[in-house]
């Protein structure tokens, strides 16, 4: 039997000290089997939480795929072996959190989505639409603007919006009557829109154009804070949180589309614990509130769509606040 074959049998059996000789004598643990799983796939499938924890040891990638577009942790996941899935959602955030330290040291270069802003956009009545086919927004996300539009006005007062989009979430918070009602956006297709569409002449609204990097200066601090950008990296949302201790006032509400790896329900929770930990880092508890969105989702929505971000039946609103406003 070949040496790959050998790794996936020993994970599949949770024979660890088999495991460890083969890793001692240079086995490569990052193989796959014939058919395209790998021993650390094996081993979370069978729940062998001790051969998951020594092929993570060993260098096993905690984010392979297989051919099905699964990881190792949506194998445990799915057969509920908890001890295999906590070790491994812990080496997906841990290794998040190194690449996020290394992505901090390199970031200083022009912006993440410049070539989007530069093209073209497309709008219809259902979708906004970039010049590659891919979906900037899309109507079915609706009842989700609604319900983080309710979030970050529960407090009243003064709310800010980064990314207009189609406006959908813009115009659940107009439903709340803000004091005020700041929208930050950066595409030059989205804000011609919004001004012929009349959000320029609303009393309450204050319009800035531009990308939020670019315009901070320009804003105050707010009661409610909603973030959906589009063609940004983690990174760059990573970057706008370290703002909210300014943007957000004391007994403020915050709150972002939780798209994050939005096709992989794995990768999903560990962004999820992620971007809550790194908040945590800031002083801001997160509450993640599922809202089933199934039904929402039919496969003619996503007709002439480049690219399904989103896949999973449950969406997770996340609700922050300070600390200790939360307590
Ligand atoms: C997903 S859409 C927002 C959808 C919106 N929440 C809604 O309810 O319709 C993202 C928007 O953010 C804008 N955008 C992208 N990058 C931006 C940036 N850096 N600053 C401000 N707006 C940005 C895009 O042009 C787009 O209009």
């Amino acid at each position: 039997m070949e040496n790959d074959e050998l790794v996936c049998e020993a994970a599949r059996n949770g024979d660890v000290g088999k495991l460890k000789t083969l890793i001692d004598s240079g086995a490569d643990v990052s193989c796959f089997d014939k058919d395209g799983l790998s021993p650390l796939m094996h081993a979370a499938k069978h729940g062998h939480a001790e051969a998951v924890k020594s092929l993570l040891e060993a260098g096993a990638p905690w984010n392979a795929l297989s051919p099905s577009n699964l990881s190792a942790g949506d194998f445990a996941m799915d057969a509920g072996h908890q001890d295999a899935f906590d070790l491994l959602l812990n080496a997906g955030i841990q290794s998040e959190l190194v690449l996020g330290t290394i992505a901090r040291k390199g970031s200083e270069n022009g912006g993440s989505n410049v070539d989007y802003l530069e093209d073209r956009v497309s709008f219809s009545e259902d979708k906004l639409m970039d010049t590659e086919d891919k979906a900037v927004m899309m109507a079915w996300e609706k009842p989700l603007m609604e319900a983080h539009a309710k979030a970050v006005c529960s407090g009243g007062g003064h709310i800010l919006n980064i990314g207009f989009g189609m406006g959908l979430v813009d115009t659940a918070i107009q439903q709340y009557n803000p004091t005020s009602h700041t929208i930050v956006e950066a595409h030059p297709g989205v804000y011609k829109r919004m001004i012929d569409s009349g959000w320029g002449d609303k009393e309450n609204v204050k319009i800035i154009y531009g990308r939020w990097q670019d315009v901070l200066d320009q804003l105050g601090s707010y009661d409610g804070i909603f973030f959906d950008t589009y063609g940004e990296y983690y990174e760059d949302m990573r970057e706008f949180h370290q703002h909210l201790p300014t943007l957000l006032k004391p007994g403020g509400i915050y709150s972002f589309f939780n798209g994050l790896c939005g096709s992989n329900p794995f990768f999903h929770v560990v962004y999820c614990q992620l971007v809550s930990l790194e908040l945590e880092s800031l002083g801001y508890s997160t509450q993640l509130i599922p809202l089933p969105v199934k039904d929402c989702l039919g496969e003619k929505i996503w007709e002439g769509v480049k690219h399904r971000y989103w896949q999973l039946d449950t969406y997770y609103l996340a609700v922050c606040q300070a600390v200790e406003d939360s307590e």
